[in-house]
């Protein structure tokens, strides 16, 4: 039985191939797209792939995408061809719950600006309901961030701030993260996603609705391609 490792491979190595030269791609951040990242670098190397520029999703990615040799640009006002991440958890309308590696701010800003967010995973990822196994990660600023959590409360939300080495957890962007939990599942995902969006001290949170085109998703039985769909945000 394959290990997870190669079932994450597995399903960046068939996203990766949707890649073409001249492709403007947004890289995504974690376990499984960091396989994504290798396997553009060697089809650059190898000659497959030429002119790819990488917007990346966090400073982890940015530093192994440059050692691959992909040429790094700022996300500005670019459009992107296309967008390669992995997911914490994929219900069955291709909705995610993203964030567990820290980068959900930096992925939203650059997968909203693609025009194809393929998603990468193996199915340990795939939930009926968002929320059934992982938390919900909401970044906060750190400034009053008690009285941040207390909000996050009053919408329902109990759980911990993420921690590292015994120290709050910090994000690229200098904030701190929330693991939230509402119960056993999620109650309304989209309404959820609106008042976390008007929470003040809410930098952002890892729900992606509506954002995911496509998904591979690999098994001990092979990959799975979830087709695509077009985005509603
Ligand atoms: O912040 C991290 C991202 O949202 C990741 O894409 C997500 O946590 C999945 O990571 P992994 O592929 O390591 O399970």
């Amino acid at each position: 039985m394959p290990h997870r490792k190669e079932l994450k491979q597995e399903a960046a190595v068939r996203a990766a191939a949707l890649v073409e030269s001249g492709m403007r791609v947004g890289l995504g951040t974690g376990s499984t797209a960091k396989y994504a990242i290798l396997e553009l670098g060697r089809r650059l190397r190898e000659g497959e792939l030429t002119d790819i520029v990488g917007v990346p999703t966090s400073d982890a990615s940015d530093t192994l995408a440059r050692a691959q040799g992909i040429e790094i640009v700022e996300l500005g006002t670019l459009e992107l061809d296309l967008a390669i991440d992995g997911a914490d958890e994929i219900d069955p309308n291709l909705d995610l719950i993203k964030g567990l590696g820290g980068a959900l701010t930096r992925e939203k800003l650059v997968e909203l600006r693609a025009k194809r967010l393929v998603i990468i995973a193996d199915d340990a990822k795939l939930v009926t309901r968002l929320g059934e196994k992982a938390a919900l990660p909401i970044e906060v600023v750190r400034f009053g961030f008690e009285s941040t959590l207390a909000r996050l409360a009053d919408l329902g939300a109990r759980g911990t701030l993420r921690e590292q080495g015994g120290q709050a957890y910090v994000t690229d962007n200098g904030n701190y993260i929330f693991d939230a939990r509402f119960g056993d599942a999620l109650p309304d995902a989209a309404t959820l996603a609106e008042r976390l969006k008007l929470t003040p001290g809410v930098v952002e949170h890892g729900l992606f609705l509506g954002m995911a085109t496509q998904a591979f998703v690999a098994s001990s039985e092979g990959v799975r391609e979830i087709p695509a769909r077009s985005r509603t945000s």
